[in-house]
């Protein structure tokens, strides 16, 4: 399949301006331009926020075929020492979205290139990481409008040979939501503990408390993650803390281990306020809906892998990471897949380099994937 686009000049391009959830405007602009200047008469093209819908009416369409790639970076400071890195000095594209959104340039140009019967819809979807663009994005009037009747898409997966599909039908990825405390004491003199109420000590208290969550509530049978990524707290070193925020998330397989988990979540926080003698706050922040893929579309994917392309194909288990693409399979059915990318780092390490060589290996099977089910 003859690409007309340089898939590694468009990554390296992307991998320089990564841009935190609904603020990808240099992104969306880049993107722009390059969906412009290969576009053609079937081409229209739709922005919504920072994202952007690219619809490729078919030659004699009986359906619409969606595919999505998402757009924002994370918080994170780079670490690859590679020549085009981020130059966003707090920014990285750590969880692989140069690439998705690169891979579904490619099968674009490929599919305008080679009109196939059905139409195609491109979602350039922003705030994956969070707080989630893709349920605003199909609640959207520009979206409804060009509804697909099934969708796809892919993340990379660092664990993985270049090569390599991993998949299953049903559920692939976790219920998600992320958790925010704040917790409020007395600060004061550190010579004078016995006059405060030390936030700091409340925060590492609660952290290990979180802990027995997972390990004592739950189904040892079932599977669930409770994790702090961040903690803040107080203002200098000889200062007894007045406040504390924790930041985290929470993982579930099923929606009633979700609910479990927040409402052991809920009274332990409550403990603290009363074991510290503190005031506290909670926000669950966004959600995200499990990752369910149709089972017999995945497995006539799985099929057309092994039997009809040259990349391997391997049946995986499901993950604890969460995708708001759960919400697109939610309401369309279709699925998505990993990607092997082999990379020592994994998604969400600042060191995360993907081997490129797996952009046109993307390229190449989705476009004969849509070739076959779009004719
Ligand atoms: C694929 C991936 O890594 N997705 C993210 C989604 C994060 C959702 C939300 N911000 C949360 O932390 O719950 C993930 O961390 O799994």
């Amino acid at each position: 399949m003859g690409n007309t686009i340089d898939l590694i000049q468009i990554r390296r391009d992307l991998h320089k301006i990564p841009e935190l959830g609904f603020k990808e405007f240099k992104t969306q602009q880049y993107l722009l331009g390059k969906i412009q200047s290969f576009s053609n008469e079937r081409v229209e093209i739709r922005t919504w926020k920072t994202g952007i819908i690219v619809k490729v009416h078919g030659l004699n369409p009986t359906k619409t075929i969606g595919y999505r790639a998402d757009i924002d970076g994370l918080p994170i400071v780079e670490e690859t020492e590679l020549p085009f890195l981020s130059e966003h000095p707090t920014e990285m594209h750590a969880c692989g979205h140069d690439f998705h959104m690169t891979i579904a340039l490619g099968l674009l140009a490929n599919i305008m290139e080679t009109p196939i019967k059905d139409n195609v819809v491109f979602i350039f979807q922003p705030a994956e990481e969070g707080p989630g663009g893709a349920k605003p994005m199909l609640e959207s009037k520009e979206l409804k409008e060009w509804m697909p009747d099934i969708i796809l898409a892919l993340h990379v997966a660092p664990e993985y040979p270049v090569g390599t599909i991993a998949v299953k039908p049903g559920l692939l990825f976790a219920n998600t939501s992320e958790l925010f405390i704040d917790l409020k004491g007395k600060g004061g003199h550190a010579a004078y503990p016995h006059l405060t109420n030390d936030m700091v000590v409340a925060a590492c208290s609660l952290v290990s408390q979180l802990q027995s969550v997972v390990s004592r509530n739950i189904d040892p049978l079932d599977s669930a993650v409770v994790t702090i990524g961040k903690i803040t707290g107080g203002t200098v070193q000889n200062v007894i803390a007045e406040n504390a925020r924790l930041e985290g998330t929470m993982r579930t397989l099923s929606s009633e281990a979700m609910d479990k988990v927040k409402k052991r979540v809920q009274a332990l926080v409550n403990g603290i306020e009363i074991g510290y003698d503190c005031e506290s706050t909670i926000d669950f922040g966004s959600g995200y809906y499990q990752v369910y893929n149709n089972e017999p579309l995945t497995r006539e994917f799985m099929d057309f892998i092994e039997y009809e392309t040259e990349a391997n194909v391997l049946e995986c288990k499901e993950a604890m990471t969460g995708e708001d693409f759960g919400y697109m399979l939610k309401d369309i059915p279709g699925f998505m897949f990993w990607l092997g990318v082999d990379s020592p780092y994994g998604l969400h390490h600042s060191k995360l380099n993907p081997k490129e060589d797996a952009l046109q290996v993307a390229v190449n099977v989705l476009t004969a994937y849509l070739m076959k089910k779009g004719n």
